[in-house]
């Protein structure tokens, strides 16, 4: 064996232990985004606790996700139902619930943390896990635009720590950003590397810049999309004719800011117009700001550019 094998095997086993012994896996948050892990990491065999502060919004996660799951066994097993009930009863049976964050952590191998877009929320919540948490635990934020590294500086497990982006939704979209920091180890990344690839995802690495990769390019789009209908260039739905029939994209702009939600839009755009206040890009949109005001959040109020039956 080269020594350029011994190495890479060698880096590869320690990694690939770490990944195979993640095991129990907590996921707070069970909006949009925390459902869809939570499921996708049931259905692949892992001991899930799915988190919310919110019973309500815990409930609502429980629906989603049965719902959910029955297209993906639908197509997985088409024509077997027997082998789709027990996919799916078994998979439900892999997933808890919880309303208490600190009180799920206790036999975590990976934390996955998908709450509101928030800074500060975010931090005094991995505060409070950091002491709650076993060593071995390894910490991630499903953050879209918030720096990982400044959301891990309140923790003492900087190395233990990276970003693990997935998009919506989360059972179809093949993708997951691995991020890392200049503090996660090889075995860190290495790792959530693997466990993703256990998830089904096709995984990319990314260092921890605005956006990662995907946002980067997405959100500037989306600006000016906004821009667009704001100088009343076009109707938002001819933006999302055009880009539909035009560009090739699954979803036209509008309807893809009503299905990831307004709220958390204005949350990434408010966070980069603090951030980076000479951008003029990246000014707030009085648009999003009456409308999220208004409590058009998108597909999950029943209303946004477009209305939804509840
Ligand atoms: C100036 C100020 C402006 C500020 C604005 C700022 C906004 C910034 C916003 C950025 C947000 C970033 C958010 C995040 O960080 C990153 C993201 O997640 S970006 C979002 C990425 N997602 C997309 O781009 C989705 C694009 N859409 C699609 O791919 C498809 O439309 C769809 C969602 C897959 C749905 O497909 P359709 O064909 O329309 O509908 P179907 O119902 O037929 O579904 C197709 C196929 O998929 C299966 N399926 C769909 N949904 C689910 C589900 N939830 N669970 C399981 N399975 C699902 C379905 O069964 C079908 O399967 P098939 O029958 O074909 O086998
Ligand atoms: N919506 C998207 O398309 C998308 C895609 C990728 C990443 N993200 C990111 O994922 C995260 C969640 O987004 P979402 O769309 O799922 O939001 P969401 O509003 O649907 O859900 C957030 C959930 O977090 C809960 N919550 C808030 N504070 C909490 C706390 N301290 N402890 C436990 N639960 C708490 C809320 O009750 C809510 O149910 C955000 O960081 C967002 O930027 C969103």
């Amino acid at each position: 064996m080269s020594f350029f094998t011994a190495l890479t095997t060698r880096t590869f086993s320690s990694s690939a232990r770490m990944a195979a012994a993640i095991k129990n896996v907590t996921v707070i948050g069970s909006g949009l985004m925390g459902a869809g892990i939570a499921q996708v990491a049931a259905q692949t065999g892992h001991t899930v606790t799915m988190v919310d502060i919110d019973k309500a919004a815990v409930d609502k996660a429980e629906k989603r996700i049965a719902a959910s799951i029955q297209r993906v066994a639908k197509k997985k097993f088409s024509g077997d139902e027997g082998e789709a009930t027990k996919f799916i009863s078994e998979a439900i049976g892999r997933l808890n619930t919880s309303t208490d964050a600190v009180a799920s952590v206790g036999s975590a191998d990976l934390v996955v943390e998908a709450i509101v877009e928030n800074i500060g929320v975010k931090q005094k919540l991995f505060k409070e896990l950091d002491q709650a948490a076993p060593e071995h635990t390894i910490f991630a934020s499903n953050t879209s635009s918030l720096p990982i590294g400044k959301i891990a500086e309140v923790t003492d497990r900087k190395d233990r720590f990276g970003g693990l982006h997935f998009f919506n939704p989360v059972p179809v979209m093949k993708l997951l950003e691995v991020v890392r920091i200049p503090e996660t180890s090889q075995d860190t990344y290495e790792a959530m590397c693997v466990w993703g690839k256990n998830m089904g995802k096709v995984t990319v690495e990314c260092k921890d810049t605005p956006g990662f990769i995907v946002n980067r390019l997405l959100v500037p789009y989306m600006f000016e999309s906004v821009r667009m209908l704001e100088r009343g260039d076009a109707s938002a739905r001819d933006i999302d004719v055009a880009m539909k029939l035009g560009a090739g994209y699954p979803m036209g702009p509008f309807e893809l800011m009503d299905y990831v939600g307004l709220d958390t839009g204005k949350f990434i755009i408010d966070g980069w117009a603090k951030e980076y206040p000479e951008n003029p890009l990246y000014q707030p949109s009085e648009l999003l700001n009456k409308m999220v005001a208004e409590g058009k959040l998108g597909v999950k109020s029943g209303e946004g550019f477009y209305t939804y039956k509840k």
